[in-house]
């Protein structure tokens, strides 16, 4: 398929790649795909997968926020005064997409302390793979706002546009989206459905395809069982 080699592992030499107005940054990282391997793998519990999807999203934040604002401030080193930058103002907004994005929330705001955090809550139904919202709790106006958006698979892209489309008609214009592992399929409808919107897409791995039942292929399965489902 043509689209997983233009994302694929091409993608990750040249990280981050724009294509139309949308940035993707596969990071490539010894330790970042160490962590994802053992997130696919189906013998990994959910304690473990909890553990490793958090030092996962921070190794991704560190990218994720290369371009967070600051501002300079004057410091003093117990031997000399000097200058250096804390986190401006506004703070920027981290949006975990419930259920399977509260497992990236720790991991991300450990690099963000100052962050103040919104929710979404949504669903895509298994059926036909449209996603829903069922709850909201955002602050309404988010212009001049960097907002940060946290959800562990980017597969059709339908929540994940749906999601930034509600971000920007809030007033948005710097979004970031930090995703664990996304399909080329989703990047593509990403790229069209939000084009025009500068976004930027962080991700540990563009695997190769979505399967009949829209899951990732290989993937790592249900994000939200493998984080919260019945204990194995
Ligand atoms: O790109 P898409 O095709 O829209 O699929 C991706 C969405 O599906 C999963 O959520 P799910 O609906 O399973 O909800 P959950 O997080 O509560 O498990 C996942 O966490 C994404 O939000
Ligand atoms: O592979 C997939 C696709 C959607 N949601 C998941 O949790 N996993
Ligand atoms: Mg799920």
């Amino acid at each position: 398929m043509a689209a997983v080699r233009r994302y694929g592992r091409a993608a990750v030499a040249e990280s981050p790649v724009t294509v139309r107005d949308m940035r993707l940054h596969v990071v490539d990282h010894p330790l970042v795909a160490h962590k994802l391997t053992t997130l696919r793998d189906r013998r990994t519990d959910s304690a473990t997968f909890r553990r490793l999807a958090d030092e996962l999203v921070t190794l991704l934040a560190y990218e994720a926020t290369r371009d967070v604002r600051t501002e300079q401030i004057d410091v003093e080193t117990p031997v000399a005064a000097t200058t250096g930058v804390k986190l401006s103002r506004p703070r920027p907004l981290v949006v975990p997409i419930l259920r399977a994005g509260l497992g990236m929330l720790d991991g991300m705001v450990r690099l963000l302390p100052t962050a103040e955090v919104g929710f979404l809550g949504m669903i895509r139904n298994e059926e036909t793979l449209q996603a829903s919202t069922y709850a909201t709790r955002m602050p309404e106006d988010l212009s001049g706002r960097q907002v940060y958006v946290l959800d562990p698979m980017l597969a059709t892209g339908g929540t994940l546009v749906a999601a930034i489309q509600e971000l920007i008609r809030r007033g948005a214009r710097d979004v970031t989206a930090v995703v664990l592992l996304a399909a080329p399929e989703g990047v593509e409808v990403m790229e069209r459905e939000l084009a025009g919107t500068p976004v930027t897409v962080v991700t540990a791995a563009v695997d190769d395809h979505l399967n009949e039942h829209g899951y990732i292929v290989p993937g790592l399965g249900d994000a939200g069982d493998r984080l919260y489902g019945a204990a194995e």
